[in-house]
C-alpha cells in the first residue's frame, strides 16, 4: 500500500476515475483537469493511451508537489483480426517525473452497432450511453460497462485494476 502522505495528482475531474484511485490506492487525489491531446472520442489503442500520457505528465507538470501523476483515458478499438468485434478499454498512465507505466483494464465488447456510429464521428460514447440509460454524466457514473452489465461491472472497477496495475512498479520491491 502506498503512504498516506503520497500525493497523487489526477488529470481529469471526472468522478469515476476519481472513484478508481482512491478504490485503488486508498489516497484521495488532487484533481486537476489537463489536456488529452488526443481526440475526445479515441477509437484506436494507441491514441487512448497516449491520451492517458499525455495527461499524466500533464497533470505533474501542473501539480509539482504530487509524487506522480495519473492519466486515465478510455477508448474504443476494432478487432479486426479475431473477432471483427468493437471493445471499450480503459487505461491509467503513471508518471513520476523519470519512470512511466501503464496498465490497462479490462477489454470489453460493446455493440458493433455503437463503435460503427461512433467511428462517424459528431457523438461520443456517453452521449449514446446517457440515452439507453436515460441518465446524464453516465461516464461519471457506472457507465457503459455498469449497463452492459447490470451493475456487475462498473467503470470505476475498470479503471481501479489500470490503476493498481500502473502503480504497482512503483510501490513493489519487486521492480527494484
Ligand atoms: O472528463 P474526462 O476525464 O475527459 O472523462 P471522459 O469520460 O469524458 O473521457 P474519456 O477520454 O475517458 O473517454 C472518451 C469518451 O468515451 C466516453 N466513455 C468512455 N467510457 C465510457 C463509459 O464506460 N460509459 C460512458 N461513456 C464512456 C467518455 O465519456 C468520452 O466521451
Amino acid at each position: 500500500m502506498l503512504a498516506k502522505e503520497f500525493i497523487i495528482a489526477l488529470g481529469t475531474h471526472n468522478q469515476a476515475k476519481r472513484a478508481a484511485v482512491v478504490l485503488a490506492s486508498g489516497i484521495e487525489p488532487i484533481c486537476h483537469a489537463v489536456p488529452s491531446g488526443v481526440a475526445d472520442q479515441p477509437l484506436s489503442e494507441n491514441e487512448t493511451i497516449i491520451g492517458a500520457i499525455n495527461r499524466a505528465k500533464h497533470v505533474l507538470a501542473a501539480e509539482p508537489q504530487a509524487d506522480i501523476g495519473l492519466g486515465l483515458e478510455g477508448g474504443l478499438t476494432y478487432d479486426e483480426t479475431h473477432t471483427q468485434q468493437w471493445y471499450l478499454f480503459s487505461v491509467c498512465a503513471a508518471w513520476d517525473g523519470k519512470q512511466l507505466f501503464v496498465g490497462k483494464g479490462l477489454y470489453f465488447p460493446i455493440p458493433n452497432p455503437i463503435g460503427e456510429k461512433l467511428q462517424q464521428g459528431g457523438i461520443e460514447l456517453r452521449h449514446i450511453i446517457d440515452e439507453l440509460s436515460s441518465t446524464v454524466g453516465s461516464n461519471h457514473k457506472d457507465g457503459a460497462y455498469g449497463l452492459f452489465t447490470e451493475g456487475r461491472i462498473t467503470r470505476s472497477d475498470v479503471f481501479r485494476d489500470a490503476v493498481i496495475a500502473a502503480l504497482t512498479p512503483f510501490q513493489s520491491s519487486f521492480y527494484k
